[in-house]
């Protein structure tokens, strides 16, 4: 059973169609990279997938759990959206207690899975030491240690790497890649090709609400025709671009609008 399998997942705001009939498959213990400009419906997937927003129509299971089913879903996925919730008056520690007190973890374990996930990631922080006094790096840590700290099946990152500089984006990358070796499932979104590129078993390319391509970072690069020395980045213009002169797809550019967001969560 694959890890993530959707099928026909379709998010309809108003007249703007995000998510337009989107079918995938990740088999466990793999990363898959997730791409697309802005707008192209990611976000929305991936609050579909975690259960945080109701498809219109299609469904969808993860880690088993099929996303409608919030109680089942929520032991096994993990996300971090691209703007984690933290609490600046807190400390890091304070920040795994209680995130693992929402998940069943008590303090003493929440504090200890927290000292290696710091050592890992190379966070050195101290017991006293406040988020709000953190840079982005550090912040974007303890982001992540708190996604991963009960150990889910799943694990969903939405721009995990954005900010960082070069050293701690690598080892956020490096920890990425070892979650999915030790056999959890990883759903990667980004704008940070190279970080796809290094990381991601395969790659889907989401344009307008629907994905366009999909296979492995070598096949894609393979398929866009991109020559000697073509990159992801290659690819993934070729794909997503409304240029007839630019793009084998141009006659499916889609009218789907792209309308303003409207400011809510309550989307379900
Ligand atoms: N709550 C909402 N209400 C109305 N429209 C929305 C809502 N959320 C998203 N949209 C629209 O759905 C489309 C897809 O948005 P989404 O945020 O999923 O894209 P994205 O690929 O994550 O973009 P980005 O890379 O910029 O974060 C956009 O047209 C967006 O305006």
């Amino acid at each position: 059973m694959p890890a993530i399998d959707a099928s026909d997942l379709t998010k309809r705001y108003g007249d703007t169609l995000a998510v337009d009939g989107l079918s995938l498959s990740v088999p466990e213990g793999t990363v898959y990279g997730f791409l697309g400009s802005n707008g192209a419906g990611k976000t929305t997937t991936m609050r579909m997938l975690t259960g945080l927003s109701k498809p219109t129509a299609g469904t969808a299971a993860v880690g088993g759990a099929v996303v409608t089913d919030r109680a089942a879903l929520r032991p096994r996925i993990g996300y971090m959206p691209e703007e984690p919730p933290l609490y600046d008056q807190a400390t890091a520690f304070e920040q795994l207690e209680y995130v693992g007190g929402l998940r069943g973890i008590d303090a003493e374990t929440a504090r200890a899975r927290g000292e290696e996930l710091f050592e890992a990631l190379g966070l050195d922080v101290g017991p006293a030491d406040r988020i709000d006094d953190f840079s982005k790096g550090m912040r974007q840590k303890v982001a992540y240690a708190q996604t991963v700290l009960h150990d889910p099946a799943v694990v969903f990152l939405d721009e995990p790497t954005s900010g960082l500089d070069p050293r701690a984006a690598r080892t956020l990358r490096d920890r990425i890649r070892r979650l999915a070796d030790e056999g959890t499932t990883v759903f990667l979104s980004t704008h940070i090709l190279p970080v796809v590129e290094e990381a991601a078993d395969a790659v889907g390319i989401l344009y307008e609400g629907s994905l366009v391509a999909e296979g492995s970072p070598d096949e894609l690069v393979a398929r866009a025709e991109a020559g000697e020395g073509g990159t992801l980045e290659d690819a993934f213009l070729d794909v997503t671009s409304s240029d007839p002169t630019q793009s084998g797809r141009s006659d499916e550019a889609t009218e789907n609008g792209n309308g303003p967001r409207e400011e809510s969560t309550l989307d379900v």
